[in-house]
């Protein structure tokens, strides 16, 4: 059999239209097949092998062109056309490649819209509508609901992309200005992972205060009002409550605990908890845990090592969130997290612009009071949130103004837990206009409404000021802050200057020409500087400041008696000495006395004994 045969054969009962053997599109087909030559066959059959393969070489090409993959269409006498699939499917891939093209381009200029950056695989598009979630992640309307009640209309930038990252899993550096909605961010994915409660915690948070762990615990409550899951803070861990502890935590769903505490429970050889359930650990305010000298940060490392050994499932997925980024927190990441999504929100390391920002030059400490003063008679919008670098100066200053009748409080870590807890449920309700804190309350508290913040003492880092000065304009409010700051201050007020310039304030250009010294600014950050006493009042002596005057006062009236006595004694001892020597003077003269007349009686009895012999 040779190729005619073949092709014979083959071709049987086809009928065959177009170019495909050499017709011509305007060329009536003809309607039985017209066998052709021996010879023109061959060369006609080599053009269709050659026609196919280009097709399938340049299958992009000859679909848009159109004509040429039309050469590969064989028609059955049935109708059916080979190849129309294969073109159909290849079109329907090309369609599907260039929405997902115009998808993908509509979602970078969506995130654009709301400044947020990507960066990772596969990112997940960002939400646009909280009621989204239903539909695209099967998120119950009663959990949507509740975000509803909560007054979020709408979701903010960070918890556009945070909540589609973590509902398909996937690991997450966050960083988003101070006050927009972190906490909703994380809390939310994971209320919808949890589903029901099983006891046994399976989601862990982590952040650096007591004060912010129990913020996000009364969040966590809020938003699930709808479900039955629990949550539970680590508390103080005395000895006797360790027992206590460690059951609720066995029934929690959430635990929320500072590194410390949590590691210390760990610890403890009568405690048991296992972690070996925990889906999702999240760390707030992660550059603050990752922050300071070399031993902290590696205390912390340590400790967060610990953690994510206990949590030993295979599933455990880490998110971190903070306002501002270290490149500490970027290698850990880098070096830790799988499939990692880095999302980032505005400007990275710059204070929200929602805050208006003055510097305000005092001379000295002493200036500083006065212009607290001043700022006070001019009219103070309470809450007011006053910063000093540390707890005596936070004293100082409570005492000077607390004389001055102002409605102020203080909150310190030398406060008690309870005292504490209401400081800050007063302010939080408006019974506490002015409060003075320190770092303590820099990061994470969120306190609605905070119209001013003061930096009293300048930040010592341009970290602690974004944080700080980020306790106002929260939630889409705005707000005000002002740092007042003396010659001492200088070293570090370029990059605050910076700060303040890339979130749109004015300052002046000398600030930020101003030499840096970066050994003094090390210095500072170990360190705070050395500051005058915040007075200017004549001390009222306090009761127990009393008493010891009083005591010192006793003392030091004996003390002057024995000394009266002493002196006195030296004046008789003087005197004595005095007489004595006199007497010994004396006595010698008396001796010299004696002898001179002994002599002279001995000389008398001599002349006397003389004049008898002659
Ligand atoms: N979608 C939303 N719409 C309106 N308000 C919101 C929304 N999400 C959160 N909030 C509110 O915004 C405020 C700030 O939120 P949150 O404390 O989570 O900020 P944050 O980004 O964690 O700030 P920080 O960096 O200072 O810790 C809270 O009072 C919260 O109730």
């Amino acid at each position: 059999m040779d190729a005619y045969d073949i092709f014979k054969k083959l071709t049987k009962g086809l009928t065959f239209k177009h170019r495909v053997l050499g017709i011509k599109n305007n060329e009536q087909p003809s309607k039985s097949l017209e066998v052709p030559k021996k010879e023109e066959i061959k060369v006609k059959t080599e053009e269709f092998i050659k026609d196919e393969s280009d097709c399938s070489n340049n299958s992009d090409i000859s679909e848009s062109e159109g004509s040429d993959s039309e050469n590969a269409d064989i028609q059955l006498v049935d109708g059916v056309i080979i190849g129309e699939k294969k073109r159909k499917k290849k079109k329907k891939e090309k369609t599907e490649d260039l929405q997902k093209k115009l998808d993908l381009e509509e979602q970078n200029r969506f995130r654009n819209e709301h400044g947020i950056k990507v960066v990772g695989r596969h990112v997940p598009p960002a939400l646009k509508q909280f009621s989204d979630l239903m539909p695209l992640y099967n998120v119950s309307p009663s959990l949507v609901d509740i975000v509803i009640q909560c007054g979020y209309t709408e979701p903010t930038p960070v918890q556009r992309q945070t909540l589609p990252c973590m509902l398909e899993d996937r690991q997450i550096l966050a960083c988003a200005p101070t006050g927009s909605g972190k906490t909703a961010a994380f809390l939310l994915p994971i209320l919808h992972t949890l589903g029901a409660p099983q006891g046994g915690p399976r989601v862990l948070i982590l952040c650096p205060t007591r004060e912010l762990a129990h913020q996000i615990y009364r969040e966590a409550l809020r938003l699930s009002a709808s479900t039955e899951l629990r949550c539970s803070v680590v508390r103080n861990l005395k000895e006797s409550k360790v027992k206590e502890r460690e059951a609720t935590i066995r029934k929690s769903d959430i635990v929320i605990s500072t590194p410390n505490r949590l590691c210390y429970l760990l610890n403890q050889d009568n405690v048991n908890i296992t972690l070996d359930k925990v889906r999702w650990l999240i760390i707030d305010e992660a550059d603050k845990l990752f922050e300071g000298s070399a031993e902290q940060a590696s205390d912390f490392r340590q400790q967060l090592d610990q953690i994510m050994s206990c949590c030993g499932s295979k599933q455990r997925r880490v998110a971190m969130f903070s306002a501002t980024h270290t490149p500490a927190v970027a290698k850990w990441t880098r070096h830790n997290l799988r499939g990692l999504i880095n999302i980032t929100v505005g400007q990275r390391n710059a204070a929200t612009n929602l805050v208006d920002q003055e510097l305000l030059f005092c001379g000295n400490e002493n200036g500083k009071l006065v212009a607290f003063r001043q700022l006070v008679q001019k009219g103070l919008k309470p809450p007011v949130l006053v910063f000093v670098q540390s707890k005596d100066r936070a004293k100082q200053l409570f005492k000077e103004l607390i004389y001055d009748g102002i409605n102020v409080d203080v909150i310190h870590a030398d406060r008690t837990q309870a005292q504490r807890d209401n400081v800050v449920r007063s302010f939080r309700v408006g019974r506490i206009w002015i409060l003075i804190c320190t770092e303590l309350m820099g990061r994470g508290i969120d306190f609605r409404g905070v119209n001013l913040v003061i930096n009293y003492d300048f930040p010592p880092s341009a970290i602690a000021y974004i944080h700080r000065v980020g306790r106002a304009g929260r939630a889409g409010q705005r707000g005000r802050a002002i740092t007042f700051f003396t010659q001492d201050d200088v070293v570090n007020l370029r990059s605050i200057a910076s700060v303040m310039k890339q979130s749109g304030c004015v300052v002046p250009e000398y600030m930020l020409k101003l030499k840096q010294d970066p050994n003094k600014r090390k210095k500072l950050m170990k360190k705070a500087p050395r500051r005058d006493k915040i007075s200017t009042l004549l001390e009222k002596p306090s009761k127990r400041k009393l008493e010891s005057d009083k005591e010192t006062e006793q003392t030091e009236k004996s003390k002057d008696a024995v000394a009266v006595k002493s002196s006195e004694a030296s004046k008789l001892r003087k005197i004595n000495n005095v007489q004595r020597n006199k007497n010994k003077t004396n006595q010698k003269k008396n001796i010299n006395k004696s002898n001179n007349s002994k002599k002279r009686k001995k000389k008398v009895v001599a002349d006397k004994v003389k004049k008898v012999k002659k």
